[in-house]
């Protein structure tokens, strides 16, 4: 749009604050293109666009920037390149990295006058929302799935931020019904992709702990056998290579292991039990079929065509873990092959297995589309709906350039109520959040020298701390407190104290009656001032102001809401806590003294941990 046609549309002021103003969009997906054309055709000033991924082929339906010439080329460049061209005059800066890096600190954070989030997963958001109420920078916050979409408006101190409402935990199945007792298609193929393609192409379960069998005793010793089935595997593993590899691979799976499961009758009282695959006899059976039915993706496979592409699947990763292993040098880490829905050999591996498995347990298959779907954890993304999302969030970004909070809302986009659009009013911050109710300051530390124990000593002299605090860090461990002392004299520079310079979360540990502090987010930010030979290895930056903890819950709200809330929306506001219990950055914290403390393992596949919009299927 040209310049005067914006005054126009929105008025001469608001067209001044949003040609000042400064933005930062992080993702250039489905909603950050159509987002960035819409900033930069509304006459955004300076519009920064970071993205960590380059573009793939099933991007192009809806991310509109991207062509086919730009496929594997980083998506924020691409997407910069091709917006500026919608308006020559616009200021656009890129960065092809993962916002969560420690150079996208608070200060660079402070420099904009809005953010707007069109990410997919749940730990970038958080730790955008965080940034953003440390650096004191309005948020808009958004999503879709499928036919819904979300905007969301977060200011400090004035609304609920993201992390007021706790969010849907990922979907996991547990290890007895993945392994011994799979009931449903999903079973069989988070089987394939979490479990049979870590164990031969990447870090098996017992080197990564995921059976744990001292947590429970009740099927303890099936998950005994479990392990020595794993180690069976692990030592097929050593002839990857040879002609006889797939037969060992189908024989153990399919067959051996099958027919242990198959003696154990107590299990198959209420069931049909499994029946194991002779390889011989598939092999042997004269049906016309080749592995070229790993192109008829909306097809279910024979029996023999399952054989063939597992066969063949398990060759071609074969091949590639082989040539990755050569190119590898002593100091890489170990080479493996991943579980990547676009990545056709192992969606042809893990539909094959999947359906094998299947067919030995009388389930019913899937073709290799609903596969993909499904190991994806994908609810197909729709264009119409990240534009309308698109579209929303740049209008709510209206309300806070003009500095009217009472008029921006919460939106919902859906597609089975009366209305497509609904809203709803802003809430104010949660007092029971542990993100937003912290207090944020700023630290610089020396790299070199900085341990801490000096941290701790600048606590107690310039802040005032008592004996009673303990400190956590952006992982949720708990690395200093009175009783855990021996961390005081390593570096703040150790992954396992800061864990990558993030931030640092103080807590008063005080007693109710000595007014204990709220607890403190320190962000680590450049030095202000050169540093000097006596200057200290820690300092904090910026004055910094921490609140008391409130004596008794405060609900009142910060802002009058001027509209009336409606009340049409199917979605309606994310379910609410209720809870009062302090956790760091989402997790109970853990100590962690010496080495990094070790991950308590349970007895559970995580079928997706981050994902935000995992599709939900019952157990
Ligand atoms: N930590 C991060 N830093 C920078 N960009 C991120 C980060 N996490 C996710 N993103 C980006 O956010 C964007 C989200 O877009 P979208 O939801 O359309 O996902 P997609 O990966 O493009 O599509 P799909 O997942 O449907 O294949 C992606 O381009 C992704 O690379
Ligand atoms: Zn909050």
């Amino acid at each position: 749009m040209r310049p005067s046609s914006i005054k126009r549309s929105v008025g001469v002021d608001l067209a001044h604050r949003i040609q000042k103003s400064r933005v930062l969009l992080v993702g250039a997906g489905g909603i950050g293109c159509e987002l960035l054309k819409n900033l930069v055709l509304t006459g955004f000033g300076e519009v920064h666009i970071i993205d960590l991924d380059t573009i793939d082929l099933s991007n192009l339906n809806r991310q509109f920037l991207f062509r086919h010439e730009h496929i594997k080329k980083p998506k924020a460049l691409v997407a910069k390149e091709v917006a500026q061209k919608f308006q020559p005059s616009a200021k656009l800066e890129a960065y092809h990295a993962n916002i969560m890096d420690h150079q996208f600190n608070v200060d660079w954070f402070a420099g904009f006058n809005i953010v707007f989030n069109a990410l997919d997963n749940i730990s970038a958001r958080r730790h955008v929302n965080h940034m953003c109420l440390a650096a004191g920078v309005p948020l808009i916050e958004s999503g879709t799935t499928g036919f819904n979409g979300q905007v969301q408006v977060i200011e400090k101190g004035k609304t609920e931020c993201y992390d007021c409402n706790e969010k849907e935990t990922p979907k996991t199945y547990p290890i007895c019904t993945l392994r011994s007792n799979p009931t449903q298609p999903i079973h069989c193929i988070v089987w394939a992709k979490s479990w049979l393609i870590p164990e031969l192409f990447g870090e098996s379960e017992d080197e990564s702990g995921t059976i744990d069998s001292t947590e429970d005793a009740e099927n303890a010793d099936e998950i005994q056998k479990l392990r020595e089935e794993a180690l069976a595997l692990k030592e097929i593993r050593e002839s990857m290579g040879s002609d006889d590899f797939c037969r060992k691979v189908f024989e153990k799976v399919f067959k051996v292991d099958i027919e242990r499961l198959r003696g154990m009758e107590d299990m198959w009282k209420e069931r049909q039990p499994p029946d194991a695959l002779e390889y011989d006899s598939i092999e042997q059976d004269p049906a016309l079929s080749s592995p070229a039915a790993s192109k008829e993706d909306r097809r279910e496979w024979t029996l023999k065509e399952n054989f063939l592409v597992f066969k063949d699947s398990l060759d071609r990763l074969s091949k590639r873990l082989k040539e990755l292993v050569e190119k590898a040098t002593s100091s890489d880490p170990k080479p493996q092959l991943l579980f990547d829905k676009d990545d056709e050999d192992t969606l042809d591996f893990v539909t094959a297995a999947a359906n094998l498995r299947s067919i030995i347990f009388h389930i019913p298959q899937k073709t290799k589309f609903d596969t993909k779907q499904m190991a994806g954890n994908i609810i197909p993304a729709i264009a119409t709906t990240n534009a309308m999302t698109a579209g929303l969030c740049v209008l709510q970004s209206f309300k806070v350039l003009q500095d009217d909070l009472s008029q921006a809302k919460m939106v919902f986009l859906e597609r089975s109520g009366a209305r497509a659009i609904n809203s709803d009013s802003l809430d104010p911050p949660k007092p029971g959040c542990s993100i937003c109710s912290s207090a944020h300051g700023r630290v610089a530390a020396d790299q070199e020298r900085a341990t801490l124990g000096d941290l701790v000593e600048i606590l107690r002299s310039d802040l005032e701390y008592g004996e009673e605090l303990s400190i956590v860090n952006s992982a949720g461990q708990v690395i200093y407190d009175p009783d855990l002392e021996e961390n005081l004299t390593r570096k703040l520079s150790e992954p396992a104290i800061t864990n990558g310079f993030s931030f640092l979360t103080i807590r008063d540990e005080d007693d109710q009656d000595q007014d204990p502090r709220v607890n403190l987010d320190l962000f680590f930010v450049e030095r202000q001032e050169p540093a000097s030979e006596d200057s200290k290895p820690v300092t904090l930056q910026g004055t910094l102001e921490i609140p008391r903890k409130p004596k008794k819950k405060n609900t009142e709200p910060v802002f009058e809401d001027a509209s009336t809330a409606n009340g049409t929306s199917g979605l309606g506001k994310r379910k609410r806590d209720g809870e009062d219990e302090v956790m760091t950055n989402g997790h109970v914290a853990k100590k962690v003294a010496g080495e990094q403390a070790n991950g308590d393992s349970d007895d559970l596949i995580v079928l997706d941990e981050e994902d935000s919009g995992a599709i939900l299927i019952d157990d």
